[in-house]
């Protein structure tokens, strides 16, 4: 019996059906009107040469419909995760906006594509990460999906180095939880002899490994859906993946959430050839070399708190190019067009021997994104994910 909560009473089932249907039948009517109209936007863009991929609008119909609504039902995250499927079919129509991420197909960085851009974009999993950098900066693909940092493990040094050497701007960021899981081609625990996986999935879940799996033999891979695949076959091997990897290779999923950092995210940023415009609530990504001299650092971010712009993260890494002997990569509140960030910034330009900006994007939810079972359910029912490069599973 449902308790007493305030709510309405019990409608039968077949009442709640019908109105259901009948939402229905005018959701898909105004659906295809917008598909239509979104189609001849497309055809206008095209004939007036305009990009047809326009992120800023993207996110301001997003914020727009996120203000608009009013029944709580209705979450921001499910707002956003409907229009992000609608919005990605509606590009699909205009032209395939074409992602590229670290290959294989189903790791994470593949995973927080999906989030960013859902599921009717063209994927294209790459065999480097020099590769998804080069196929952006020279036009084969649109957007590069990399991870930048983990809460737990820091700063990805390969992201970092690239960021500085090719000439992408920072479009979107996303905060991912690393949940990972034992899947494999057992029934249980007791019938698995190997466990493979990515050095950090091992990292990660060290404790767990050693206080249920102590005797099995461990096999690094160089990535959670690589171990996942190489598991496919082989009876008695199990991998440390992610839900999607798991289902995608037909694994049974034997013991779930086994990290033992449970609250472990990694934050992912989507690169693209062009600039963003403010959407209002803005982060600033710059990288900055000092000369070797006490206070540099100091004095080069001195322009930051006289214009009152609070910096959200700072990072170095050694620069291999003289005068630079260190490059600080800071993200920073604003949008760069902002009168304040633009202000501070072209003092540090001035002052400073070296200063890229690297973009600015919308700021993501700090409450990162999850992969949920539903989510994996609705896609092998309906959905197909175009893929590039790599066999589709
Ligand atoms: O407004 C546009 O420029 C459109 O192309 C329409 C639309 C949409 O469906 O709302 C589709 C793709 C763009 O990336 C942004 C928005």
């Amino acid at each position: 019996m449902e308790k007493s909560s305030g709510n309405p009473p019990l409608r039968s089932l077949d009442d709640l059906r019908i109105e259901i249907d009948e939402v229905d039948k005018e959701l898909v009517r105004w659906l295809a009107r917008r598909m239509r109209l979104s189609y001849e936007v497309g055809r206008v863009k095209r004939a007036q040469g305009l990009p047809l991929f326009d992120p800023d609008r993207e996110e301001a119909i997003l914020k727009k419909l996120v203000t608009l609504n009013t029944e709580p039902l209705l979450t921001p995250p499910i707002l956003r995760s409907i229009y992000r499927e609608i919005l990605a079919a509606s590009r699909s129509l205009q032209y395939p906006v074409k992602v590229a991420f670290l290959g294989p197909l189903w790791t994470y960085s593949h995973i927080a594509a999906l989030f960013v851009f859902g599921h009717d974009v063209e994927y294209n999993p790459c065999s480097s990460m020099e590769e998804v950098f080069e196929s952006v900066a020279r036009n084969r693909y649109d957007i590069a999906v990399v991870p930048v940092e983990n809460s737990v493990e820091g700063s990805i040094g390969i992201t970092m180095d690239l960021m500085y050497r090719y000439d992408l701007y920072i479009v979107r960021e996303c905060y991912v939880a690393m949940e990972y899981h034992l899947a494999g081609n057992v029934e249980d625990l007791k019938e698995i002899r190997e466990v493979y996986a990515h050095p950090r999935a091992f990292s990660q879940c060290r404790r767990w490994l050693a206080e249920h799996l102590s005797d099995v033999a461990l096999v690094e891979c160089s990535s959670t859906a690589q171990a996942a695949e190489l598991c496919r076959e082989v009876r008695g091997r199990a991998a440390l993946c992610n839900l999607y990897a798991a289902h995608h290779f037909g694994l049974n999923v034997v013991a779930e959430h086994i990290s033992d950092y449970p609250d472990s995210v990694t934050r992912f940023i989507a690169l693209s050839r062009e600039k963003t415009s403010p959407s209002g609530d803005d982060k600033t990504s710059i990288i900055f070399g000092v000369s070797h001299a006490p206070g540099a650092l100091y004095r080069a971010l001195e322009p930051c708190v006289r214009h009152g712009v609070n910096l959200t993260r700072i990072e170095s890494r050694p620069a291999r190019v003289p005068l630079k002997s260190y490059l600080f990569f800071v993200d920073l509140e604003g949008h760069e067009n902002d009168p304040s960030v633009r202000a501070a910034l072209s003092e540090m330009e001035d002052a400073l021997p070296f200063v890229k900006i690297l973009g600015s994007y919308p700021r993501a939810s700090d409450e990162p994104v999850k992969v949920n079972k539903e989510m994996i359910r609705s896609e092998s029912v309906g959905g197909s994910i175009s893929c590039h490069g790599a066999s589709q599973v």
